[in-house]
This record gives C-alpha cells, sequence and structure tokens, in this order.
C-alpha cells in the first residue's frame, strides 16, 4: 500500500489525518516542522501531505525537498495566493481547510492513481533519494536493479552514513513486494533485554511488564521486507529466532507454544565483519550464510573523489531551501576542505557539515570555518595530475565557477589582516567607496587589523 507522509504543525489535525488515511490501509508518517519531514527522507515516500502555513515555516519549501514526489498542498482562505504559487511550483492539487474527509480521500486516490515517477525510468537510473554517479555507485544501483526482484536476502554492507538504509528502500520498492510494508530496524538501537520481544512479539504476562500480548516487527513485515540494520548487534538468541524465519518462515512469540507463518524478505545491513565476528562467537556462523546469498558493499564518501562536490552541491541546494537561504555557495577553500577531509561519518556528516555552514555563513559563500570540519582530520588534497591539461583544475578543485565575488571575498579574507582598506582597494583595482560598498552587499565586514587605520 503506498507511503504518505503528512506535514502539519497542529497535532490535532495531523492525528485525524493520519488516522483517515490508515483506515485507508495507507501507511502514513507524520511530521510537525520541515525538519521532521526532512529526516524522514521525504523523497522515499509516494506522496507528501503537507500545510502551506507551518508555524514560522513556508510549506512550498516540501516542494523541493520531496522532489520527485507529488505533493498535496493544504491552504485555508487566507492564504489562497499561496497555494497558486504552490501550484505553480508544482504541488499535484489542493486541499482546502477545514478539511472534508470526503475530499482528502477522493484527492489522495486520485494522486496516486497517476504514473508514479518510476525508479527505472529516472534517466540515469539512480535510486530515489540517492545522489552520486561515480562508478563504485553505478555498481551499487546495478546491484540492486538486478538483486530487487529476486526476493532473496541481501546483506548490505558499508561504513556508517554512506546510505544502507537507501539502498534498503530502493531494494523494497523496486520488488514485488513494493506495495507491502517495509518495516525498517536498527537494532543496535533497541535494549538487548526487549530486542527479541519487538521482534518477534510475546504473549500476555510472557515476562514481567507484558501486560497485553503483543505483535512483533517481524510478523508486521509479513509479505513486506524486514530491514534489520546493524544486524551485527543481535545478541546470540535473537539470531537463533531470527535463522528459524529465514530456514521455515516460522515465527514463535515470547512465551507462546503456538508457531505461525510468516512470508517476509530479509534485507540486513552491518559496518561490521559477520565473517570474523561469526569466528569469535558472536555471530553465528549458519546465519551468515544465511545472510550473505547476495552482498552489496557501499563504498565510503572519501573513496568517491568523483562525486563528492557534486553531492555535496545537491545536499547543498537542499540546505539552502530548508533554511531558506538560497544561492549560497561553497568558496573555493571549502570546496577544498570538502575534498581533502577523510568524511568518517561519510554522507550523513557532509549533510551535518553542509547544514552548519549553510547556518552559519554570513555573506553569499560557505568559509571553512563555517563548515568547521575538525583540523586534525584534514588530509591533504588529491593530488593535481601530473601535467594538468586545464589550470582551473589545479589541486582538484574546479575553478569554473569561482566567479569575481569569489575572488573577490576570498582575497579581502585572506589579506584584511595584513593590509589597510586603501591596500586592499588598490591591490583589488577599485575605489575604497566600492570596497566598502562590496563589503555591505557580500556580508563581509570589516574587521579591526591590528594596522593603524589608512
Ligand atoms: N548516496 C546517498 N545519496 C543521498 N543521500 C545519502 C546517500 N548516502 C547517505 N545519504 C544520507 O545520509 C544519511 C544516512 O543515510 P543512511 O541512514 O541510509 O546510512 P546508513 O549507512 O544506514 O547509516 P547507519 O549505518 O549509521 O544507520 C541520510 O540522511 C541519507 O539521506
Amino acid at each position: 500500500m503506498s507511503r504518505i507522509l503528512i506535514v502539519e504543525n497542529e497535532a490535532s489535525l495531523r492525528q485525524a489525518l493520519k488516522d483517515l488515511l490508515e483506515r485507508q490501509a495507507y501507511h502514513v508518517a507524520i511530521a510537525a516542522s520541515l525538519d521532521a519531514a526532512q529526516a524522514l527522507a521525504p523523497q522515499t515516500f509516494d506522496l507528501v501531505i503537507c500545510d502551506l502555513r507551518l508555524a514560522g515555516e513556508d510549506g512550498t519549501q516540501m516542494l523541493a525537498l520531496s522532489a520527485p514526489i507529488p505533493v498535496l498542498v493544504m491552504t485555508d482562505h487566507s492564504s489562497l495566493r499561496k497555494a497558486v504559487i504552490a501550484l505553480k511550483e508544482g504541488a499535484v492539487d489542493c486541499i482546502a481547510k477545514p478539511v472534508d474527509d470526503d475530499d482528502v480521500l477522493a484527492t489522495v486516490s486520485r494522486v496516486l492513481s497517476r504514473p508514479a515517477p518510476r525508479e527505472a525510468s529516472r534517466p540515469s537510473g539512480v535510486p530515489r533519494g540517492m545522489i552520486g554517479e561515480c562508478a563504485a555507485m553505478q555498481r551499487v544501483y546495478e546491484r540492486i536493479r538486478k538483486t530487487a526482484p529476486a526476493d532473496v536476502t541481501v546483506l548490505v554492507q558499508g561504513e556508517s552514513g554512506t546510505g544502507k538504509e537507501l539502498v534498503a528502500r530502493a531494494l523494497h520498492r523496486q520488488s514485488r513486494r513494493t506495495k507491502a510494508p517495509l518495516i525498517c530496524v536498527n537494532c543496535a538501537a533497541i535494549p538487548e533485554t526487549l530486542i527479541e520481544s519487538e521482534l518477534f512479539g510475546h504473549e500476555k504476562g510472557a515476562f514481567t511488564g507484558a501486560n497485553s500480548a503483543r505483535t512483533g516487527l517481524v510478523e508486521a513485515a509479513d509479505g513486506g521486507t524486514l530491514f534489520l540494520d546493524e544486524i551485527g548487534e543481535l545478541p546470540l538468541d535473537a539470531q537463533a529466532r531470527l535463522l528459524r524465519v529465514l530456514q521455515e518462515g516460522e515465527i514463535r512469540r515470547i512465551g507462546s507454544v503456538e508457531t505461525r507463518y510468516v512470508d517476509v524478505r530479509l534485507i540486513a545491513a552491518t559496518h561490521r565483519d559477520l565473517h570474523s565476528l561469526s569466528r569469535s562467537g558472536e555471530f553465528r556462523l549458519d546465519l551468515y550464510y544465511r545472510l550473505n546469498v547476495m552482498q552489496i558493499e557501499l563504498p565510503p564518501l572519501r573513496e568517491r573523489e568523483d562525486d563528492i562536490l557534486s553531492i555535496a552541491q545537491t545536499l547543498l541546494e537542499r540546505a539552502c531551501t530548508r533554511h531558506a537561504r538560497p544561492g549560497l555557495r561553497l568558496s573555493r577553500a571549502a570546496r577544498r576542505d570538502i575534498l581533502g577531509y577523510a568524511w568518517p561519518g561519510n554522507v550523513r556528516e557532509l549533510e551535518n557539515a553542509l547544514e552548519r555552514g549553510v547556518i552559519l555563513a554570513e555573506g553569499y559563500l560557505i568559509h571553512p570555518d563555517d563548515l568547521g570540519l575538525p583540523l586534525e582530520r584534514r588530509q591533504e588534497p588529491p593530488a593535481a595530475s601530473p601535467e594538468p591539461s586545464d589550470a582551473a583544475e589545479e589541486d582538484g578543485v574546479p575553478d569554473d565557477d569561482l566567479s569575481l565575488e569569489d575572488y573577490f571575498q576570498h582575497f579581502v579574507l585572506e589579506h584584511q589582516a595584513q593590509m589597510s582598506e586603501t591596500e586592499l582597494a588598490q591591490k583589488l583595482g577599485i575605489s575604497r567607496k566600492c570596497l566598502w560598498e562590496r563589503r555591505q552587499r557580500l556580508g563581509i565586514p570589516r574587521k579591526k587589523s591590528a594596522r593603524r587605520p589608512a
């Protein structure tokens, strides 16, 4: 069934819409703000419903954050102008507030019955929500395309923040199970004492505190896909139960003698070496072999040199939209830092650094200090090719978009501590008045220098 994300800051309406749509068997997630919506990866849904007037935020920003997923906007009479703008900017339809249940259901069903932006028809074959076109990622996309329809267990390996959950979502979307649930569980985030009952469910009275019977997440994924992130953290007892699910499709709730049958496709992910964990007795070898039918290996960001700047650019645009700071750009020095840094937290860390940059940038450019990358972990930037055919590629940092404004900012920031305003203006070939005006426009306030004023 289709997955819908509701973005609405008013709690009662948010819950009422959720209940209404869930009664029609849609899978619904809710968010009260743009940030909360962004954290739920809006591009992985089938439809986003968004109020245009979120508390202090502009709901039209959801259009850019969700693209290419259809966005249905909600508005009352006081913001009709905004609704017209949203429709012009690509919203698929508009629901009038106060909302009418039948109107909501009819509009949702109409929008969802239109042909969806299909994965396979995306020009580059890049799964929805994923960025990057380097050779290693092309191999990942090809693996996803071939593996998804095969309905086999998949083991996704990669460091933290490399996109393992995005791969699981793409596998599910491209599989025959796409209309059934995808249940994502981070095994490391659930306390060891609770994990078995969370996964496999329990009967009433099975243990202290089990006041009622509960369905586990494996059963909730019946007919669909179960994504177990950080599977290396699963305790041995839970591993034994999981093995039974994989071998026989059998599940037994904690405290129950009754065996139930489930049809679940398992996608597991880990940043650890399960084979060596099995040698030390921490992971069952038989489970490892069961999981390891197909592997998808995600490269760390530092090995995706060809991709880093284009990923940064896309993530930067998203962050600019989120924080209503359109048009911010990375300074040359910031791009060099991005290329030279080792990115132990991978794409997630890059996303966070850019978010920081967008929030802290004072002018139109994001400088290294705004990104705040830890100095000790920066590496030398990738070496320039021995005989650069294009001087603009010096240090591997493309220079093609280094505008006069970039140059101006860079020059002023680099020399203002040592030069007076007159010297700076002379070197730049402009008048002092012009220097002052540009400082104002670009948001580079004059810093007090140790030199006497000119
Ligand atoms: N190739 C990619 N394209 C776009 N965004 C990405 C990519 N890889 C990771 N991200 C972003 O980085 C963040 C982390 O991604 P994800 O949760 O899929 O990583 P993970 O490998 O499962 O991490 P962990 O192991 O820590 O759970 C998300 O915000 C995701 O959108």
